[in-house]
């Protein structure tokens, strides 16, 4: 479970100070420029219209090593289209929780990472580019054209002059270090490291950068002290490199959106490589960095997950355009196939960046804010409901709610501002905390958490209550050995405070239907506040966060899963909450050994004895979902395991037409395509995740040539019938 980290453990936090750096940097340049342009009309600018939204929205997606190079170059603007206003919004803090565990204080200082105990400023770095002695100066701005794919994929000097005038000194674009696009980073000879090591001086004395960059260093420095490790520096100033010029809707540096995703998620306790990837997430998108760059520079992990962002980007992107999620079945399968296709701690990355740019929301249009609020509600909201990330969740569910309603925000915000008592909380728990040591009640964890302002209102909205009938707006968990002690615990709880009639619900003695095991009772706390506390045991909280009473599912509600999706969503959130620190340590690991925060068996096969199976041989027939594009139009489709593209096809009606080895076209450009390539084989297996294109591009070149040569065989078969008709 992640209960958000305003977490107060008896070891410190790995981060210095959980407020923004102050360093402002608002002054750098006009908003005018917007990333993410429309997807390039480069086949032609006659090219239908109808089909050019499909070609060039997916040109970047896939990636056999083959034509990685290209996707990463062409540019496709695969990211969130968001160029917001760099501003924390404050009004998302009312969600917070405390925890303490009197368990916990060793987890921290185990996993404590290598550090270098370089700083990045000792080397001897240079700031170059015009913006020399004056530290404030705009980074340049190169404006993207798209047309430049032409340019770059036919490796001309004209791309390399375009680059050099651009970015002025700033890069050393001979060095072998610098990938051309379409040119050097093909060298297919590269060695690939697993395991990346570097050499900080080797790397960082040419490091040229702006003074703003560097203070976006210096405050993420400030705020986690995994910015001082050797990779993250390392991603850091390549993240500087790739972006050098380029700007948010906001004015602000596009840097500074890369740091602040970075931030996100070393907040959560993310390992160095995530954050390196953080930083780098949207440099295949929007830049011109290659994948194999990535790959030689920071390895195959760094590299693999940047990719995994850029196709979740690229996914999203399409879903939007088509309002796909806001179809139930639909957008659930996109849950599933997000969570399926990608390594989960690119997910996790996703969500990350998505919510910096709902923070930073308001720079954008009225329009587009409300686009990416219904899809952040549909989409990356349930996905870290999913994974478990609260915080994240909370915060996604409570600007999106401010974006959609704000009339209904603004009125139950200002009821709220006086009732989310986080020293209410505090105090309730110390004054527990104190009994339970006096009772001589061991227990694991005592946590406390206010409700968030959107499940407030959800809740009031699904049992139609008003505020004051909600008993949980402030709540207590506890945590403890055993069965005898929950009830010992329970007993002095209503000795500290006096119970609400009504309110005692033993979950213990009678569990749910779905196994859920806990004590409930409310109540009335300081102040005559209702307070809810829940009492369970360890076993039964590990149930509560991971198995058939986990939470997600009973916040999805009726939904019913498949046992392939439970199994997933499961073993993404074993990931996630063993991977990064600040998830783990909140609750689960300070509940047992190191173990019992490791997944139980390996993906996806669960033993037979793993109490978190679903099936025994689940093995590889879970279902698989595919977007299909047709006329346009999107929709996420679900197969049984081993389908192929012909049965897809099959579906849509198209095989006997398309498929017959006759009739089949031999004009690459008339077939269906996957992942952007014309098909080939049609008995090809479908994977999680692929994109299939029913209505392919056809060039305005090839159509005019399909015209005539129909007119010509239209006019050969009348003349042959007129001539027919006249024997
Ligand atoms: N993980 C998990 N938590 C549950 C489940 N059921 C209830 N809870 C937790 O227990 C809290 C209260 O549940 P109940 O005591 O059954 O209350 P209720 O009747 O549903 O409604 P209220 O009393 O209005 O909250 C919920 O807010 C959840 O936090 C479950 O199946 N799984
Ligand atoms: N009394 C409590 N003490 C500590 N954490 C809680 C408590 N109740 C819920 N939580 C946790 O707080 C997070 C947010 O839950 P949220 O308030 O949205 O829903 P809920 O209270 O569990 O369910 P519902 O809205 O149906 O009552 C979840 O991780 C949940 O497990």
């Amino acid at each position: 479970m992640a209960v958000p980290t305003i977490a107060l453990y008896a070891s410190p936090p790995s981060s210095v100070c959980s407020t923004p750096h102050p360093c402002s940097i608002n002054s750098y340049g006009s908003s005018d420029y917007e990333l993410n342009p429309r997807p390039p009309s480069s086949t032609s600018s006659s090219t239908s219209s109808a089909q050019k939204p499909i070609v060039g929205g997916l040109s970047c997606l896939f990636s056999s090593p083959s034509v990685r190079h290209a996707s990463s170059s062409s540019f496709s603007g695969g990211g969130d289209d968001l160029g917001g206003a760099l501003w924390h919004d404050r009004g998302e803090e009312l969600s917070s929780s405390f925890c303490y565990s009197p368990y916990s204080s060793l987890s921290s200082s185990l996993k404590c990472r290598d550090q270098s105990p370089v700083s990045v400023f000792q080397g001897p770095v240079s700031c170059s580019s015009g913006g020399v002695g004056s530290s404030r100066s705009p980074p340049m701005r190169i404006a993207r054209d798209r047309s430049l794919d032409l340019h770059r994929a036919g490796r001309d000097g004209l791309f390399n002059g375009f680059v050099r005038n651009a970015l002025g000194s700033c890069l050393d674009y001979d060095s072998p270090s610098f990938p051309m696009p379409g040119g050097l980073d093909e060298d297919s000879s590269v060695t690939v490291v697993d395991e990346f090591t570097f050499n900080m001086e080797d790397n960082f004395t040419e490091v040229s950068c702006e003074p703003y960059a560097k203070e976006l260093l210096l405050g993420a420095q400030l705020r986690h002290k995994i910015f001082y490790d050797d990779l993250v520096v390392k991603a850091f100033y390549e993240a500087e490199k790739a972006h050098r010029g380029q700007m948010r809707a906001s004015g602000d540096p596009y840097l500074q959106h890369c740091v602040e995703t970075a931030v996100l998620l070393a907040t959560i306790g993310a390992n160095s490589t995530v954050v390196a990837a953080g930083l780098l997430h949207d440099t295949l998108d929007d830049s011109f960095m290659s994948y194999d760059y990535i790959l030689r520079t920071f390895g195959v992990g760094v590299a693999d997950l940047v990719e995994g962002v850029s196709k979740l980007s690229q996914l999203s992107k399409l879903a939007r355009e088509n309002n796909t999620a806001s179809k139930t079945i639909e957008a659930d399968r996109l849950h599933t196939m997000f969570l399926a296709m990608a390594d989960a701690r690119a997910v996790l990355i996703k969500l990350a960046d998505r919510l910096h740019n709902m923070i930073t929301l308001g720079a954008l249009p009225f329009s587009k804010q409300q686009r990416f609020a219904k899809e952040t509600l549909e989409i990356f909201a349930p996905l870290a409901n999913r994974l478990g990330i609260s915080s994240w969740k909370e915060q996604l569910e409570n600007l999106c709610f401010k974006h959609l309603n704000p009339d209904q925000h603004k009125e139950l915000s200002s009821k709220l501002v006086k009732s989310l008592d986080d020293a209410m909380i505090t105090s309730a728990r110390e004054k527990l905390e104190q009994a339970l040591k006096d009772g001589a009640v061991p227990y694991h964890v005592l946590s406390g958490r206010h409700k968030s302002l959107y499940s407030i209102y959800c809740k009031m909205l699904k049992k139609k209550l008003t505020m004051d009938e909600i008993h949980d707006i402030h709540g207590l968990r506890l945590i403890l050995e055993n069965e005898e002690d929950c009830y010992t615990a329970l007993r002095i709880v209503h000795d500290l405070w006096p119970q609400v009639p009504g309110k005692l619900k033993d979950y213990i003695a009678n569990p749910k239907f779905n196994g859920y095991q806990s004590l409930h009772t409310v109540v009335m706390g300081e102040d005559m506040v209702p307070l809810e506390v829940q009492i369970r045991t360890k076993e039964m909280h590990l149930q509560a966060e991971f198995g058939f009473a986990s939470h997600w599912r009973y916040k999805e509600g009726d939904c019913k899963h498949s046992a392939f999706v439970l199994q997933m969503v499961e073993w993404a959130r074993w990931v996630i909450t063993w991977q990064c620190e600040t998830l783990g340590k909140d609750q689960t690991s300070s509940i047992g050994n190191a173990n019992s925060i490791r997944p139980p068996c390996p993906f996806p096969c669960h033993s037979n004895d793993c109490p978190y199976s679903y099936t025994p041989h689940c093995g590889e027939d879970g279902p698989i979902f595919v977007i299909m594009m047709e006329n346009e139009k999107m929709s996420v489709q679900e197969f049984p395991a081993n389908s192929t593209v012909m049965d897809l096809l099959e579906r849509g009606g198209r095989a006997s037409s398309q498929w017959n080895p006759y009739g089949f076209s031999v004009k690459e450009e008339l077939r269906p395509r996957l992942n952007n390539e014309p098909v080939n084989d049609a008995t090809r297996k479908l994977k999680m995740g692929d994109v299939v294109e029913l209505t392919p591009a056809i060039p305005d070149k090839y159509l005019t040539e399909y015209r005539e040569e129909i007119q010509r065989m239209y006019d050969r078969g009348s003349t042959m019938s007129s001539r027919g008709a006249f024997r």
